[in-house]
């Protein structure tokens, strides 16, 4: 071994891609769970030559995430995200990261999300009413869910709205599974990391067949986006008015931004952020939803307390959600903080470090090595967790005291998650809406992990959704 740290056996330069390359998606949690628990809260690995430092506490992660020089992403790993997502906002790194962040916060400041409320609620209903629709037979939820959360971030993030007949949205969400769990399987295979020869394969014809489609299907997003910012200009330059005061959707500022500043801000600056925001968007928030909905359906209990609470802020008053009432849903938010503490939906992200860091006071990691934050094992950690592997939203009780880097799905520091608060906002009113009209009983009991770059129930989720009013007696 190369350091002082403890790890798994490996074989020189290859390291434990000896041992990678059988694995499937579903195996990798439990592998290094399985690691976790043999070396426990920091152990090295080595693959190809690449040192990665896995840490699983929070006193370990808290320097890695807070450290504002070492923001770079994991090299190799981040850099097959690149035929996706080009430099956007997830991968890019330094001065461009620093300014692009910088430009794209104000996109999700509060009062933004707020008018966002209303297209959310709507797709919610509607959500309800393609769920009850199967009338109480088992239904496959994760493919209706990603459906919702592509047409909710369309609508809010995009300015766009999707037909919902269009067949072009199922194709578009197929590839985006097919490309993600792509650059994981490319992960996996150590012979596909050189591009030329990943381009030579089955894998990697069908990984850049479908980065097509999404590059294509974002195209359309911008198009027609485009084509209405194009026509409110000409309006308002014609007739002398000022430019309609409507939303400014996130796609509007890059619009206004490739307006503003040509040649500084380039179509191609505009697609690798919209490619990014399409897939990071959605997918997310669509795992999270399918991990609640199991969790809701085999904790009746639990299930039963959130409709209360939804009764006494809504009584039988079927109207939307207002930022108010999504503030008072404060079990709600405990229901999805738990859920996200035990399925963290990004359950691994990483860092190359520029330079030496000092983790505790007796270590330090070395510039050049990767570190890796595993946010499985930090959100399971017996010294922070009691009965970890347990469902329990009291855990969020307010006023609960924890360590601060022992909850972070949503990562922490400089590059945490740009979405966490829309994110938040999208999960309420679907779930507020989703409890105040039906009862969720469960089908699928006990699910596999599967890494699929988001952690997601392998096979998919199935439940039997009835509607509340019928049911509501039998259960409370
Ligand atoms: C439950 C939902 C979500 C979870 C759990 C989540 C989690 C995360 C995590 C852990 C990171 C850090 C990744 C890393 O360090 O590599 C991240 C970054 C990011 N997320 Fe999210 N996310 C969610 C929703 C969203 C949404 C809705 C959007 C956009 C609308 C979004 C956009 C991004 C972007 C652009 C970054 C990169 C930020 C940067 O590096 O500056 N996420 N997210």
């Amino acid at each position: 071994r190369r350091s002082n740290l403890p790890g798994p056996l490996s074989i020189p330069f290859f390291g434990v891609a000896v041992y990678m390359w059988r694995l499937k998606t579903t195996d990798i949690i439990d592998l290094i769970k399985g690691w976790y628990t043999a070396y426990g809260e920091i152990f090295e690995i080595e693959i190809l030559g690449t040192s990665y430092v896995i840490v699983s506490e929070p006193e370990l992660v808290e320097p890695v995430l807070t450290n504002s020089i070492n923001i770079t992403k994991g090299y190799i790993e981040y850099s097959f995200f690149r035929p996706m997502f080009d430099d956007g906002l997830i991968v890019s790194d330094g001065d461009k990261w620093r300014s692009r962040r910088k430009l794209l916060t104000p996109s999700f400041h509060i009062k933004i999300l707020e008018s966002s409320l209303q297209s959310i609620s709507q797709n919610a209903e509607a959500h309800v009413s393609i769920l009850l629709a199967y009338d109480g037979k088992p239904v496959k939820v994760d493919d209706i869910i990603l459906i919702t959360t592509l047409k909710i971030l369309c609508e809010t993030a995009m300015g766009v709205q999707l037909n919902t007949k269009d067949e072009k949205q199922n194709e578009y969400i197929k590839a985006t599974k097919i490309c993600l769990d792509g650059v994981v399987e490319r992960y996996l295979r150590i012979w596909h990391y050189p591009e030329f020869i990943f381009r030579l394969c089955r894998a990697g014809k069908l990984f850049f067949k479908n980065v097509e489609i999404t590059h294509n299907f974002d195209k359309q997003v911008i198009e027609q986006r485009k084509a209405l910012f194009q026509a409110e200009k000409n309006g308002s330059q014609n007739n002398g008015h000022k430019k309609n005061d409507r939303r400014k959707a996130f796609l509007d500022l890059l619009l206004e931004l490739e307006d503003s500043h040509p040649g500084l801000f380039t179509e191609s600056d505009m697609m690798e952020e919209v490619d990014t925001f399409m897939i990071a968007g959605h997918h997310t928030t669509a795992s999270a939803m399918t991990f609640a909905y199991f969790l809701l359906a085999n904790h009746p209990d639990v299930q039963e307390k959130v409709y209360d609470e939804q009764i006494g802020i809504f009584g039988n008053d079927k109207r939307i959600p207002t930022i108010q009432d999504l503030n008072k849903m404060v079990y709600l938010e405990m229901v999805i903080k738990e859920t996200l503490r035990l399925y963290p939906i990004i359950p691994l992200y990483s860092r190359l470090l520029n330079e030496d860091l000092q983790i505790d006071e007796n270590r330090v990691i070395k510039a050049g090595k990767t570190v890796v934050v595993f946010t499985y094992g930090v959100h399971r950690s017996k010294k922070h967790w009691k009965n970890p592997d347990a469902f329990i939203p009291e855990r969020f009780a307010p006023g609960t005291n924890r360590h601060s880097f022992s909850y972070i799905p949503f990562s922490a520091g400089p590059r945490n998650c740009i979405g966490h608060k829309y994110a938040m906002m999208v999960l309420k009113t679907l779930l507020s809406t989703v409890v105040r009209n039906c009862w969720l009983e469960p089908v699928t009991t006990s699910i596999v992990l599967e890494f699929g770059i988001t952690l997601k129930p392998c096979g998919g989720l199935l439940v039997k959704v009835l509607p509340r009013d019928n049911t509501k007696a039998s259960h409370s």
